[in-house]
């Protein structure tokens, strides 16, 4: 199992079974069978993730979404496989690496409203779902009187509680909306001004086992991976997903971040633009900064923005409730 797999077959792309799973994944396989002039052939992976509903921060965390599909790439069922970027634990598996970051799609988080209500139009006193202490914390933070409700589920599901009412407005991901085809069900698209992303939001994660990358000649599979890599998409990743680990921050955790390439000033050299927030459940407090460095230092920038934050106080607000689980994240 030391080399890129064999070139002929099909290139076997692991994933979740969700419909969003599978449509991002469905894409990217596409793409990388493309470049590398083969088939290819998605494999449904079942995670914990997807069979028990309880809430995320009682069952593991975010890992369980991933764990399953990981041990398929690492026991070479499948060539690589296929993960939101924010759902990925920030610690590295071991024998696998981040094979390529594609393009990332909008970012942003939306609200999907009954009546076209928008965060600033929603009634007084609107019940509004998310499972996201991220996105409750920051909608609170705008609308003290918005009636947070928990929900889980896919992105159907969610959606269905506006649609028969139970709810006002649900807040998701643009990113899922829009893979998904159902992007007309949002009503506003929140500037990262008012909501900063989950790290990483919109971003997909390519994982690839690190011997089939590295060793060896440089195979057709190193080279398809490089071919989707996206190089700006890739550090404004890992400057976010830095901050969150070096904040030890869980994906439960209220933290939001989002980083861009922009021109230095004065300069023509691109450089990262690194904005980040660690917000109290309930909105009353927020630690926020922004950094900002050359590309290169992206995960150094993280950390920077990071030690910033704590230095100013934001431990309070990231220390998790004494009768919570395991650190995870929606
Ligand atoms: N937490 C689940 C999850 N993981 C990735 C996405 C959406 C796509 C993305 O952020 O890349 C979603 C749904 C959502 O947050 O609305």
């Amino acid at each position: 199992m030391s080399q890129a797999p064999d070139a002929g077959g099909p290139l076997l792309v692991g994933t979740r079974g969700s419909a969003l799973a599978l449509a991002q994944s469905g894409q990217v396989a596409a793409a990388l069978a493309a470049t590398a002039g083969r088939g290819h052939e998605l494999v449904r992976i079942r995670t914990e993730g997807d069979v028990n509903l309880g809430p995320l921060a009682s069952i593991g965390g975010t890992g369980v979404f991933v764990t399953a599909v990981r041990d398929a790439l690492a026991a070479g069922s499948v060539d690589v496989v296929v993960h939101s970027l924010k759902d990925l634990p920030t610690a590295p598996a071991p024998g696998l690496t981040l094979g390529a970051v594609p393009t990332r799609e909008d970012p942003r988080d939306a609200v999907c409203a009954r009546n076209g209500w928008t965060l600033a139009t929603l009634p007084r006193g609107a019940s509004v779902g998310t499972g996201s202490p991220r996105r409750a914390a920051q909608l609170l933070r705008h609308r003290p009187d918005l009636q947070i409700h928990a929900i889980r589920g896919n992105v159907d599901t969610r959606l269905g509680h506006v649609g028969d009412g139970r709810l006002d407005a649900v807040v998701l991901a643009a990113a899922g909306l829009a893979r998904l085809g159902r992007s007309a069900a949002v009503t506003d698209l929140l500037d990262p001004e008012v909501m900063l992303p989950a790290p990483a939001q919109g971003a997909l994660a390519v994982e690839a086992r690190t011997d089939a990358v590295t060793g060896g000649s440089p195979s057709w599979y190193a080279t398809a991976l490089a071919t989707v890599d996206c190089g700006d998409t890739r550090a404004a990743a890992v400057a976010e997903r830095s901050l969150l680990a070096a904040l030890e921050a869980g994906c439960t955790a209220p933290v939001g971040a989002y980083a861009t390439v922009q021109p230095a000033p004065g300069s023509d050299t691109p450089e990262l633009v690194l904005t980040g927030t660690a917000i109290a459940l309930d909105g009353s407090r927020e630690f926020r900064g922004t950094v900002r460095g050359p590309m290169d230092r992206a995960a150094a920038l993280g950390r920077d923005l990071a030690a910033r934050l704590l230095d100013d106080g934001a431990a309070v607000v990231l220390a998790p409730p004494p009768d919570s689980g395991p650190a995870g994240r929606p």
